[in-house]
């Protein structure tokens, strides 16, 4: 089972505050930076774009940004995202026209290339064929759009479908997911747990991120190997 990962989802009104949060995160045992790219098409609203990522990468060389797109034509902004230093290139499958021709463009960007599904597509438009070529899987566990929403509980047999047919990939969760909510995700078989609101509202949030990352832990050490 690929080890657990916790990537908080940082989004900040100004440059300092952005730079601040990550290096707090990384300082609390995050392992990755989840950068919420929003263009205002696929979803409603605007968040950053490569020339920030950039910036951020130029202040904090050793980040870990797993970019999640939330765009239209995802192949558009491949350079430009590897450009800017991102590690992870998650786009959804319901915005990309061809993913295993983007996959492809994404590796020989040297990043490593994320599959993510809305709470509304199944499990099975990722394909055996596009789950083997990318690197990680996301399922939405939340309309993608903003942070803040209800945990969407029946989005989690997707992560135990797709964990049941790539036993070794990063599977990830996002959206609404926080202490009370990742035992599930954990069990159904996902490793890299995504959170805003419950690591940022929280008065100690080294002590959300230790305890997303027990949670992973204990649901992977319960597991009886095949
Ligand atoms: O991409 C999204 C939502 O579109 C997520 O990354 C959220 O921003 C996570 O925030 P919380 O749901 O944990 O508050």
């Amino acid at each position: 089972m690929p080890r657990p990962i916790i990537s908080p989802s940082v989004l900040a009104s100004d440059f300092g505050q952005l730079t601040a949060e990550c290096r707090r995160m990384i300082k609390g045992g995050a392992e990755w930076l989840h950068m919420d790219v929003m263009d205002g098409h696929f979803v409603p609203n605007i968040t950053m774009g490569a020339p920030i990522l950039s910036c951020v990468h130029k202040s904090i060389p050793d980040i870990f940004m797993d970019c999640h797109m939330m765009v239209e034509h995802p192949e558009k902004w491949v350079d430009d995202i590897a450009a800017a230093g991102g590690a992870l290139y998650c786009f959804h499958i319901e915005a990309a026209s061809d993913p295993l021709s983007l996959i492809r463009t994404i590796h020989d960007k040297n990043m490593k290339a994320g599959v993510a599904i809305s709470p509304d597509t199944p499990s099975t438009a990722i394909t055996d064929e596009i789950g083997a070529a990318s690197d990680m899987l996301l399922v939405m566990t939340v309309y993608p759009g903003r942070g803040g929403q209800k945990f969407i509980e029946s989005c989690v047999p997707k992560v135990a479908e797709l964990r049941a047919r790539f036993p070794d990939k990063d599977i990830e969760v996002d959206g609404g997911v926080g202490p009370k909510t990742v035992h599930s995700c954990a069990e159904a078989g996902s490793n890299v747990i995504v959170a805003g609101t419950a690591i940022f509202h929280a008065e100690n949030p080294e002590a959300v991120i230790l305890s997303l990352r027990e949670a992973v832990s204990k649901a992977q050490s319960c597991k009886v190997p095949m």
